[in-house]
């Protein structure tokens, strides 16, 4: 409903157990709770059959989106780095934080400025991203943290450990995002806040 409202065209709900793609500008893994997530978030969803599809897809340069669920299952293919593991905290956290949208630079992101600050809805167990210090220095050295979580009014500030408050990773080729927490909860007038919407409006650019 986010990308169909924000950008005017429709949607095709693809199940796990596909095998193939409709044609397509944009891919969106979204969150929730994916089979097998008591092993690893994400580990068995990353196996589905339609991976193989996607996988195709990201290499031939579509632009892909995964939220939560969605940024884990991206983890555990491989197709970004990195792992999300269980919150520092080791209860699910459900809130809604603040995060500064760090690049532009990114057919999610163009619809934000760099270093705007946004409040978005998390619900996760997780949402701790991890990376060996070599990764680490190339996603901050190339602008690829897209989402930086940042203290709230009220002090609270990274709800899950993870490493340099990271909240939203990009790509080698920037066109794959991958973040914890949900736009799309944002993103309609009923949801009491529309800070996730410019994340959807900005992809109209790409869309043929
Ligand atoms: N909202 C979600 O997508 C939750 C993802 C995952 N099951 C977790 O708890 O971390």
């Amino acid at each position: 409903m986010a990308l169909s409202h924000a950008t005017g065209r429709p949607t095709h709900m693809v199940w796990h157990r596909d095998t193939e793609l409709p044609p397509t500008d944009l891919i969106a893994i979204p969150g929730g709770f994916s089979y097998g997530d008591y092993l690893r978030s994400g580990a068995m969803a990353a196996q589905s059959p339609i991976m193989g599809a996607i996988r195709a897809a990201v290499a031939k340069g579509v632009p892909t989106v995964g939220i939560c669920n969605g940024f884990q299952i991206l983890t555990e293919a491989g197709l970004l780095p990195g792992a999300l593991m269980r919150n520092a905290g080791l209860t699910f956290v459900s809130r809604t934080v603040s995060m500064r949208v760090e690049t532009s630079n990114s057919p999610f992101t163009r619809g934000y400025n760099a270093g705007q600050t946004v409040r978005i809805p998390i619900q996760h167990h997780d949402g701790c991203y991890f990376a060996d210090p070599d990764t680490l220095k190339r996603l901050e050295d190339e602008d690829r943290v897209a989402f930086r979580y940042i203290a709230d009014q009220d002090g609270r500030g990274n709800p899950n450990g993870s490493l340099n408050d990271i909240a939203g990773i990009l790509s080698e080729n920037r066109r794959v995002l991958g973040m914890m927490p949900h736009p799309e909860r944002a993103s309609e007038p009923e949801h009491g806040n529309t800070d996730g919407r410019a994340l959807f409006e900005g992809l109209v650019q790409i869309l043929s």
